[in-house]
């Protein structure tokens, strides 16, 4: 979260340092390498010194976090360092233990999604629950920026999880509604620039993306499981992709990526011939990692997840981006072409009367 910003005076600064001492319980390394870096940057400016050997640990570890600071000023080095130490004291005070970042901060910004980054985590949350968290064109735009901004932010994992009830239960069909037969053209244009936008998101996340599938899923949402590096699943969740039921075509590369995880003849049951899976055939096909009991679900899956992103993010890192990087290319490829042919489906009539018929109630999944 970010504070606004209030100028703290050198005597204020030397009473933090003062107040820090009287600390009963020590604040955890993680802290203490962050206090140690906003005093060295507040006192002595950006770390100009030479980096230790990768031996020297402590010194190391030191100096990473000096030199994470880049050119933050001295004032806002000196600022940060006394509102650290003022929160340790009010959570000292008010009997909590203050580690790294136990604070959920929530991202601002968004409306069709929740965004939140907690121990090394950032989630992105659908959150439609009332329209079983259908994805609309807001929702697309809002994603692509979350993922990108999690990209770059300060978290080792990205997961990603709906809501109330539902996974998701994809494309909101009302992307399709309301359109002029002038327009249909632009519609089946414009949509198709967003898939690929918003697809291209996954295939090219820098770090672990983990799917935490809390419910029903549906199209799209599906797809891109084959993108997520781990999926975990309550047994509360099914796994459909009616393309065919919609007049439709697969995406989110799961033309190319669903055959490789589950084989071509239980591809083809997906894919061609709408199968709806349970979580535990999700599972035996490859395409989930673990199926949790729905009760104990939310409980056992972020425990594993906080576990998990207190390992070295750079490594995770660069080991994800080695597993997927032979295959980006191809999967971009896909991606453009997967696009293409839905953008021919959106004007065909039988996309169309898929839609009409959802719209008067007569079909439902
Ligand atoms: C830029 C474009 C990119 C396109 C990418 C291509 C993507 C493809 C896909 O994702 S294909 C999958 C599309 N999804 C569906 O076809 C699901 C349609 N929904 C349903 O069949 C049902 O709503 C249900 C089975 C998900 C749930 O049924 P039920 O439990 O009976 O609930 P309701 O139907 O009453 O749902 C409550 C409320 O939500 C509305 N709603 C739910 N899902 C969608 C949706 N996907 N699109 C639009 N609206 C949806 C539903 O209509 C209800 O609204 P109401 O209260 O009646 O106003």
């Amino acid at each position: 979260m970010t504070t606004a910003t209030m100028p703290v005076s050198q005597k204020d600064f030397e009473k933090a340092q003062e107040q820090l001492k009287l600390l009963k319980k020590d604040p955890g390394n993680e802290t203490k390498l962050k206090l140690y870096a906003l005093f060295k940057q507040a006192t002595e400016g950006p770390c100009n010194s030479p980096k230790p050997g990768m031996l020297d640990f402590v010194k190391k570890a030191k100096w990473d976090a000096w030199n994470s600071l880049g050119n933050l000023s001295q004032d806002n080095a000196r600022q940060k360092y006394t509102e650290l130490v003022s929160s340790l004291i009010s959570a000292e005070s008010a009997g909590q233990t203050k580690d790294a970042s136990p604070e959920e901060s929530r991202h601002d910004d968004y409306e069709t999604i929740i965004v939140t980054t907690k121990n090394n985590i950032t989630k992105i949350m659908f959150n439609r629950p009332e329209r079983k968290n259908a994805i609309n064109h807001q929702m697309y735009r809002e994603i692509i920026k979350a993922l990108q901004e999690a990209g770059k932010d300060d978290s080792t994992i990205a997961v990603i999880t709906g809501n109330g009830e539902y996974y998701t239960s994809g494309n909101d069909l009302n992307n399709f509604a309301n359109v002029q037969p002038n327009d249909m053209e632009k519609m089946a244009k414009d949509g198709a620039e967003l898939l690929k936008e918003f697809v291209s998101c996954f295939i090219d996340f820098p770090k672990p993306l983990i799917a935490v599938v809390n419910g029903p899923a549906i199209g799209i949402s599906v797809t891109l499981l084959g993108l997520c590096d781990i999926v975990y699943a309550s047994d509360r969740a099914t796994f459909h992709t009616p393309f065919s039921q919609l007049g439709q075509s697969p995406e989110g590369c799961s033309s190319y990526l669903f055959p490789k995880i589950m084989g071509l003849a239980k591809a083809n049951e997906m894919l061609l011939f709408n199968k709806k899976l349970t979580a535990a055939e999700a599972c035996a096909w490859g395409l989930v990692t673990e199926v949790f009991p729905d009760g104990t679900f939310q409980k056992e899956v972020w425990e594993r997840l906080k576990a998990y992103a207190s390992l070295p993010k750079n490594s995770l890192a660069v080991s994800k981006q080695l597993l997927r990087s032979m295959e980006k290319e191809k999967l971009h490829a896909v991606n453009s072409q997967e696009c293409e042919v839905l953008k021919e489906r959106w004007l065909s009539d039988e996309c169309l009367n898929a839609i009409v018929s959802f719209f008067q109630r007569k079909s439902k999944l």
